[in-house]
């Protein structure tokens, strides 16, 4: 499926999400809202148990069981969390493919990697034999040689980088407008990570997929996004184009993401951990739910949540991000 430029493939608008819980429902994901455009890459970046995971699964349908939302997750227009079983498995057959951290989760380690590959084609009226031609087509176009001999062969027969490459074959069989990417590089070596990120820029470029690009790893972010968005205790509390971001972040947090992120280039200034322990939206004050750890934080910010406000190209929810405290 090709979608003009700029036409949004993905809109999150003020997604809430509670899980059932001993006393009261708990809060995981609170207002998040993202867009996508056709050919863009969006980071979504935080700390392990911002919501990131959440949020991106629930672009497929994906929610914890009990998961009560609000909100809508509209893809191509039409909302995720409306849709019935039927229509959610189309979805997820043709418009919107996800790769995740662990390639070997993804695949049925009885099954060679050519079936793996077809189902999907197969399943949606694909003759055989053109099913396998596009097969190896998608396998050369990930790099994979000997992409006839790769689909004879099992999962446990590849590297987890190139098995990881198959996956993302798979996730571009139907051409999908949005491909969500959670982690994908997480797992694989840092030689690999690389190929892998070239491998999905150059796809994206190529086909004109939107991607949503889940990491904790801002370098990453920075190489691979155009625009980002960061997460905290379930709540988007920043997003700007890469540039503009990482350049001048606004939000206390993410210029403390920053701060904590490793630089290889002479004279950059040794790393410094974000102060505490990250809060889930559960454990939050009723402010800012960064407030806890934030060097900057006054009265006010415990008191009263920060509504995202116009900043460079994005925004920031932060009662101080006029005062540039961040930079
Ligand atoms: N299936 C589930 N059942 C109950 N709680 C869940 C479930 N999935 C996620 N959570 C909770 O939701 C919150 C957000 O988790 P999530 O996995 O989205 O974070 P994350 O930012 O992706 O972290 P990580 O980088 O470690 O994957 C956490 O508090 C987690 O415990």
């Amino acid at each position: 499926m090709t979608t003009a430029p700029d036409t949004p493939v993905l809109e999150i608008d003020g997604l809430g999400l509670r899980l059932p819980d001993d006393r009261a429902a708990r809060p995981i994901l609170d207002g998040v809202s993202l867009t996508v455009r056709a050919g863009e890459t969006v980071g979504l970046v935080g700390e392990s148990g911002s919501g990131k995971s959440v949020a991106c699964r629930s672009v497929l349908g994906l929610l914890p069981r009990g998961a009560r939302t609000t909100g809508r997750v509209l893809v191509g227009g039409e909302d995720v969390l409306t849709m019935g079983r039927a229509r959610l498995a189309a979805l997820r057959a043709r418009e919107v493919a996800m790769v995740f951290q662990d390639p070997r989760a993804s695949v049925n380690p009885l099954r060679r990697v050519g079936d793996f590959l077809t189902e999907g084609l197969r399943a949606s009226g694909t003759p055989a034999a053109e099913a396998t031609a596009r097969a190896e087509e998608l396998l050369d176009a990930v790099g994979i040689r000997d992409p006839r001999g790769a689909l004879r062969r099992h999962p446990h027969q590849f590297s987890g980088g190139m098995l990881q490459r198959v996956v993302i074959a798979a996730a571009l069989a139907a051409e999908p407008a949005l491909l969500v990417a959670d982690e994908p590089t997480t797992a694989l070596d840092v030689t690999t990570q690389a190929e892998v990120v070239s491998i999905l820029a150059r796809l994206r470029a190529e086909r004109g997929t939107g991607m949503l690009f889940v990491t904790h790893d801002l370098e990453l972010a920075s190489a691979v996004c155009d625009r980002v968005y960061v997460m905290y205790a379930g709540r988007i509390v920043e997003a700007r184009s890469t540039g503009d971001l990482f350049d001048r972040p606004r939000h206390p947090y993410t210029a403390g993401l920053l701060a904590c992120t490793p630089r290889i280039e002479a004279g950059a200034p040794a790393p410094r951990p974000v102060p505490g322990r990250p809060v889930s939206l559960a454990e939050a004050p009723p402010g800012c739910s960064f407030a806890a750890r934030c060097a900057h934080a006054v009265a006010r910010c415990t008191e009263e949540k920060p509504e995202p406000a116009r900043h460079g190209d994005g925004f920031a929810a932060c009662h101080r991000a006029d005062e540039g405290i961040a930079l």
